[in-house]
């Protein structure tokens, strides 16, 4: 039925370094150009981890140049997801912080796996920063205000059963089932003539990605200044100090 899988490898926790978020544009492009496709199932090849969330390391100690690029690929990467023509089906096998999340939250539909470790949520706050208004608005679009508003300021990353009690995912299964029900749910979205259901879909997101649209560059500049401060770099390395050390 022409449904392609994405499966994110880039071990040992798949974060979103520059390279996975441009590799995953383009594959994406080709997918959205080749007409024999029609759905993707985006998921994990790490085992316990769906994705870490934005590469810390990409945000901490390096050039003006660089934030910019990378944010601009962080950009990318959303709108290329939040409006894609493809049915994006997240089988999220493994946990999903902040930007993992993100990236789940930009699909049709979420299946996770029922295993009590598998958190996810947009936990910014906890690291000391910021999650952007556009992290926020597909929060929100997701989960409604008030559960994203609580949700945002607290850093609360939800367990399966919470996860599905506020609508962030649409099914909790065992383990051993997240592909085949995303593949069983694909079929059914897939029922849906694809002209009807993506101008549908694009009246549903459309606003909400062209606020982001009218103002990237405003909004790489914003973030250049808010990575850059001394208190946000000294957040960052701390945090990244931390799980280093868990180990240890
Ligand atoms: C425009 C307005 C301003 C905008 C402001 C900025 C907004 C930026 C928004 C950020 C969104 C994000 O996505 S930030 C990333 C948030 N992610 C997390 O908090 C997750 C952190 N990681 C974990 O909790 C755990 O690693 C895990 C639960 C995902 C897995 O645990 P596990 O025990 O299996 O693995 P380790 O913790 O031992 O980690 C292994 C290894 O990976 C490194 N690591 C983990 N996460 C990241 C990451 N996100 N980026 C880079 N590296 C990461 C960890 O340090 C270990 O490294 P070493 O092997 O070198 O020790």
């Amino acid at each position: 039925m022409g449904v392609a899988v994405i499966k994110l490898k880039n071990p040992p926790v798949n974060s979103l370094s520059l390279e996975v978020l441009t590799e995953f544009v383009i594959s994406l492009e080709k997918l959205e150009n080749d007409k024999t496709f029609r759905g993707v199932i985006v998921t994990s090849d790490c085992p316990g981890i769906f994705s870490a969330g934005l590469d810390l390391t990409e945000m901490c100690g390096k050039s003006q140049a660089h934030y910019a690029e990378y944010w601009r690929a962080v950009q990318e990467l959303w709108l290329r997801l939040y409006l894609s023509n493809l049915v994006l089906i997240a089988a999220i096998n493994g946990v999903s912080p902040a930007g993992g999340c993100l990236m789940s939250l930009t699909c049709d539909y979420r299946v996770l796996a029922d295993n009590p470790k598998y958190n996810m949520g947009l936990n910014e706050t906890l690291l000391g920063i910021v999650a952007p208004s556009w992290f926020k608005d597909t929060l929100v679009n997701t989960v409604g205000h008030r559960t994203a508003e609580r949700a945002l300021q607290l850093g609360l990353l939800f367990p399966p059963a919470e996860a599905l009690r506020v609508g962030m995912v649409d099914q909790v299964v065992p383990e051993d089932q997240v592909h085949s029900t995303a593949l069983s749910v694909m079929a059914q979205w897939l029922a849906v003539p694809d002209h009807a259901r993506q101008l549908t879909k694009n009246l549903m997101r459309k606003p909400t990605a062209d606020r982001l649209v009218k103002q990237r560059d405003a909004d790489i500049q914003y973030f250049l200044r808010f990575i850059s401060r001394d208190s946000i770099q000294k957040s960052l390395r701390v945090y990244l100090d931390k799980l280093r050390q868990k180990k240890g």
